[in-house]
C-alpha cells in the first residue's frame, strides 16, 4: 500500500501553507504490519492482596484493580489461590486431547443442533486457524470423557476458576463503591452461565493465514484465560493500540466481559482482542471461559451509573437474547454489544 503525504511549509506570513505541487513525496509502506502490536505494559493485580487483612494493603490493591478496569479493562492476575498443578494439568490435559493422531474421536462433538453442550470444530482458512473444544461448564458441567481423566482435570479447573471470579465480583463492586454481593446479585452469577473454550492454534507453517481468531469482544461479568506459551494475543487498547500480551507464567489474563459493560453503563469496558499466528514456531493451547450471568437475567445500566452528565448508552436484554442477538446460540457465545449500544 502506497500512501501520498504532503508537506508543510513556512510561507513568508507566519501560517503554515500546504505544499501540494512539487514536495509532494511517496511513502511506500509495503512492508509495514497491519498485525504489528506494541509491547506496551498490561497492569498485574494481586489478588491475595484483595483480601488482606492490613487496611492499607487491601486499600492500595482495590485502588490498582480500580485503576486496572477503568483505564486498561484486563489486567495479569497473579497470587490467584490456583494451585500451578492445577494449572499445568489442564495445559497438558488439552495437549493430550488435540492430539492430530485421535483428531476422529473429536468429530463425533461436531456442530449438531443449538442446543449443543459440547462442541468441536477445526478452523483452517484465510480467517481464522484454530482447533477448539467448547463445553458449558455451569450451571451444568459439562465435558468430553476421553482422554480418560480429563472430565476431572476440567471440572477441578472450573470450580477452581469459580472461586477466583466469585472473589473478583466481591472485589470489582467495592471498586465500584458498593457493597462485595452487588454484581453477584445484579448478574446472578451463583447461576451464571460459563462456557469454557480451549484453543489449538498451529505454528505459522501449518497455518492458512495469519489469523487464529478475528477481532471480537466476549459476553459477560469477566474472561479468564491460561495458556502454555506466549504467542498472538492481542487486545486494543483504550488508546486505540494494538498490545502484545504476555501472561507471567501460572498468571492469568483477565478481560472485562461486554455485561460488566452494560451494567456500568460504560465505567467498565471490555476490550476488542484477536490472535494472530504468524510468528509462532509451536502451536499454542490457551483455555478461555466465559463467566457470564444467569442466561434469564436482564442486565441493563444500573441507576447508579445513569445521570444527566452519563446518560444510558446500552440497551437492556436478559443474558440469553443478547446471546442470540448475532444469531449465535448459547455454546456459539457471541458479543452483540454493538447491538446493545444506543447510538445517539
Ligand atoms: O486464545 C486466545 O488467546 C484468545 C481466545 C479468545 O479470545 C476466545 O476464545 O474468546
Ligand atoms: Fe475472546
Amino acid at each position: 500500500m502506497a500512501e501520498i503525504t504532503s508537506t508543510i511549509t513556512q510561507s513568508h506570513s507566519s501560517q503554515p501553507k500546504l505544499n501540494t505541487s512539487s514536495q509532494v513525496t511517496m511513502v511506500s509502506h509495503h512492508n509495514a504490519d497491519p498485525f504489528s502490536a506494541s509491547d506496551d505494559d498490561i497492569p498485574t493485580v494481586d489478588y491475595s492482596l484483595l483480601f488482606s487483612d492490613n487496611p492499607v494493603q487491601r486499600f492500595l490493591a482495590l485502588e490498582n484493580l480500580r485503576q486496572a478496569c477503568q483505564e486498561y479493562g484486563f489486567f495479569y492476575l497473579v497470587n490467584h489461590t490456583i494451585p500451578d498443578e492445577v494449572l499445568d494439568s489442564i495445559l497438558k490435559g488439552f495437549s493430550d486431547f488435540f492430539d492430530p493422531k485421535t483428531i476422529d474421536e473429536r468429530k463425533v462433538f461436531r456442530k449438531s443442533g443449538p442446543s449443543d453442550k459440547i462442541r468441536w470444530d477445526l478452523n483452517s482458512s484465510a480467517g481464522e486457524n484454530r482447533e477448539y473444544l467448547k463445553v458449558i461448564a455451569h450451571p451444568q458441567f459439562h465435558a468430553p470423557s476421553k482422554p480418560s481423566g480429563i472430565r476431572k482435570i476440567l471440572e477441578e479447573y472450573h470450580k477452581a476458576m469459580r472461586n477466583i471470579v466469585a472473589g473478583l465480583a466481591g472485589a470489582v463492586s467495592t471498586t465500584l463503591g458498593f457493597e462485595e454481593k452487588y454484581i453477584e446479585k445484579e448478574l446472578n452469577l451463583k447461576s451464571g452461565f460459563d462456557v469454557m473454550a480451549m484453543n489449538l492454534y498451529p505454528p505459522n507453517s501449518r497455518s492458512k493465514g495469519v489469523i487464529g481468531i478475528p477481532e471480537h469482544t466476549d459476553p459477560g461479568f469477566v474472561v479468564t484465560l491460561v495458556q502454555d506459551v506466549d504467542g498472538g494475543l492481542q487486545i486494543l487498547s483504550h488508546q486505540g493500540n494494538w498490545i502484545n500480551v504476555y501472561i507471567p507464567h501460572h498468571a492469568i489474563l483477565i478481560q472485562l466481559g461486554d455485561h460488566l459493560e452494560v451494567l456500568t453503563n460504560g465505567k467498565y469496558k471490555s476490550h476488542i482482542h484477536r490472535v494472530i499466528v504468524n510468528k509462532n514456531k509451536v502451536p499454542r493451547i490457551s483455555v478461555v471461559t466465559l463467566h457470564g450471568p444467569e442466561l434469564d437475567k436482564f442486565i441493563s445500566p444500573a441507576v447508579e451509573f445513569v445521570d444527566e452528565e452519563h446518560p444510558q448508552k446500552y440497551h437492556g436484554m436478559t443474558y440469553k437474547e443478547s446471546l442470540e442477538a448475532n444469531g449465535g446460540d448459547d455454546i456459539d457465545v457471541q458479543s452483540s454489544l454493538e447491538k446493545l449500544k444506543i447510538y445517539v
